[in-house]
């Protein structure tokens, strides 16, 4: 009985663990369009002000392995651009 509880909450988790990759790709793409446009118009690639912001959210809701865990997503939204390449979804 408790195995099958086991089993089809798992299910409902890798379900959700979809969604968050898949917003995490979004949020990948999105960035990208953002950084793109800074740096055609001459400026940086990354805006410490902002990152902070993003970053203090994460650890007010999280404590320290929020703020990581954001880190690392904004690792992966610079990943692109730092490697010379078109935000995802522009070719
Ligand atoms: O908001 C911006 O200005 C962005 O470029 C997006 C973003 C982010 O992914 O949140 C990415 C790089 C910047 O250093 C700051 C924030």
């Amino acid at each position: 009985m408790s195995a099958q509880v086991i089993e089809e909450t798992r299910k409902q988790i890798d379900q959700m663990d979809e969604q968050i990759l898949e917003l995490v790709e979004r949020r990948i793409s999105l960035s990208g369009h953002i950084q793109r446009l800074r740096i055609d118009s001459g400026g940086t690639r990354v805006e410490h002000a902002r990152e902070n912001f993003v970053i203090r959210r994460y650890r007010t809701r999280f404590g320290k392995s929020g703020a990581s865990m954001i880190m690392a997503i904004l690792e992966l939204c610079r990943g692109r651009i730092a490697e010379g390449k078109q935000p995802a979804g522009c070719g």
